[in-house]
């Protein structure tokens, strides 16, 4: 047919960027403009007489079949959006306007390739849905949970895997894993390698598709994020990109909860030791007076100072002093049990509180013990050894006191006494 320029219209339509389709009353391809090879990847000539739904996505026939149907019982169809898979296997988005001629019994519908648009769209969701994630969560595995559901949603998972690696582990670990249980080996060996060799891969097993990216955020590398789809393909490079992406929000994430959980443990522990610092223990201390009031049971304090700490910094370097305490606070902790806490107050200070004791003796053995713990010389390095010896005060709840401050005054002028000689305060 001629146009009023002259020009077929063949050819007119051959100009356009969206693909004009012409499709029988069954549902086959007569006629597909130019465009048809650039959005379907089919020369227009060989999608003659192909099954248009065929060419749909399966999740899409169904929508796609009543859609035509909607618009062959007269109802014109404007954006109506589904996805085709490409002569490559890829997959398109596209988005249609169509209309049923009945005199001729055709269907004309006009497909954009809205591809572009839908990934970027994707991954918009994909970044408000992680940064909301991030911000709102309050911990790691609720972070690991609401980043599957959102890959969930934009990708095909079947099972997804986190690993992590830890400060000071040789290795990274399973963080997170949920899904088919079937695939947590496959998925698990995958983190491997991407792991070991620092960057994106894929595997085809005999259980699944799989992908693994690595997990970062700026030069520091943090650990994996795998995924498996159970059937239908492999991971394309579009969806491997869209995984990358969300590895990068996810990466960024851990690491900001990772720098605040390290915060929140600084701010409540002592650097060089790592034991709880005065605040932590002054929350204990509160918390452990309040069940012993409750319970009427007894508490003990004891106050430990390191006699003449200051000459070791002094004659051998504060290096050593802070190796001194390092060991002072191991031995320290292997004379008490788990329940009780041990924190060291400031410079050569430490407190054990000792919770749920049967009497004053109980408090004794632990200060006999500490006392004998410390006695044994302290090998510093570079040859260096050391002796020294502590001064301990104690404190009982009821007799000495019921608050934290009474306990604590009293625990303190025991163990000057103790460090100056004199005999220990009067039993009250
Ligand atoms: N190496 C090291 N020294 C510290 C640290 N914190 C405090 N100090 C030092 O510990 C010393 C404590 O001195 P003092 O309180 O006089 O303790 P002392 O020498 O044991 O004195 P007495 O308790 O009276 O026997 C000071 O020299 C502080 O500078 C630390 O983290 N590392």
């Amino acid at each position: 047919m001629e146009s009023s320029l002259g020009i077929s219209d063949t050819r007119l339509t051959d100009l356009l960027l969206d693909a004009v389709c012409v499709v029988d009353a069954e549902g086959r391809f007569r006629f597909v403009s130019a465009a048809g090879e650039r959005i379907f990847g089919y020369p227009p000539q060989e999608m003659v007489g192909m099954a248009v739904l065929d060419l749909v996505l399966p999740a899409d026939r169904e929508r796609t079949r009543a859609a035509a149907q909607a618009v062959m019982d007269g109802r014109s169809h404007l954006a109506f959006e589904n996805r085709y898979v490409r002569k490559d296997g890829s997959v398109v988005h596209l988005m249609w306007s169509a209309r049923w001629y009945p005199s001729e019994g055709i269907r004309v519908g006009v497909a954009r390739d809205v591809t572009q648009f839908k990934r970027a769209q994707a991954m918009q969701a994909a970044l408000y849905a992680m940064s909301e994630a991030a911000n709102a969560s309050v911990d790691l595995s609720e972070l690991f949970r609401r980043s599957h559901a959102i890959a969930a949603g934009l990708l095909p998972v079947s099972a997804l895997a986190i690993v992590l690696q830890e400060q000071g582990q040789a290795a990274p670990h399973l963080a997170y894993h949920a899904g088919d249980p079937a695939q947590e080996a496959c998925l698990l060996a995958l983190c491997d390698l991407v792991w070991r060799e620092g960057g994106a891969a894929v595997r085809t097993d005999s259980c699944a598709s799989l992908v693994g990216v690595p997990l970062s955020a700026g030069a520091s590398r943090l650990g994996v994020l795998a995924l498996a789809r159970a059937c239908g393909g492999e991971y394309d490079a579009e969806e491997r990109e869209l995984l990358a992406y969300i590895a990068g929000q996810l990466g960024a994430a851990v690491q900001r909860r990772e720098l605040q959980s390290r915060m929140k443990f600084m701010a409540m522990h002592d650097e060089l030791t790592r034991l709880p610092n005065r605040r932590l223990f002054h929350d204990r201390l509160q918390t452990a007076l309040a069940r012993a009031q409750r319970q009427d049971s007894r508490v003990a304090l004891l106050f430990i100072d390191l006699n003449r700490f200051k000459q070791v910094n002094d004659t051998h370097g504060h290096l050593a002093g802070d190796r001194l305490l390092e060991q002072v606070a191991r031995r320290l902790a292997s004379c008490i049990r788990d329940a009780d806490t041990l924190a060291r107050l400031g410079g050569d200070e430490f407190v054990v509180l000792l919770e749920n004791i049967a009497s004053r003796a109980d408090a004794d053995i632990v200060a006999d013990k500490i006392g004998l713990a410390l006695a044994a010389p302290f090998e510093l390095g570079d040859g260096l050894v050391l002796a020294i010896t502590a001064s301990i005060g104690i404190a009982c709840r009821p007799e000495h006191g019921d608050s934290m401050q009474a306990l604590m005054a009293r625990a303190d002028k025991d163990m000057y006494r103790a460090k100056h000689g004199a005999a220990p305060c009067a039993a009250s």
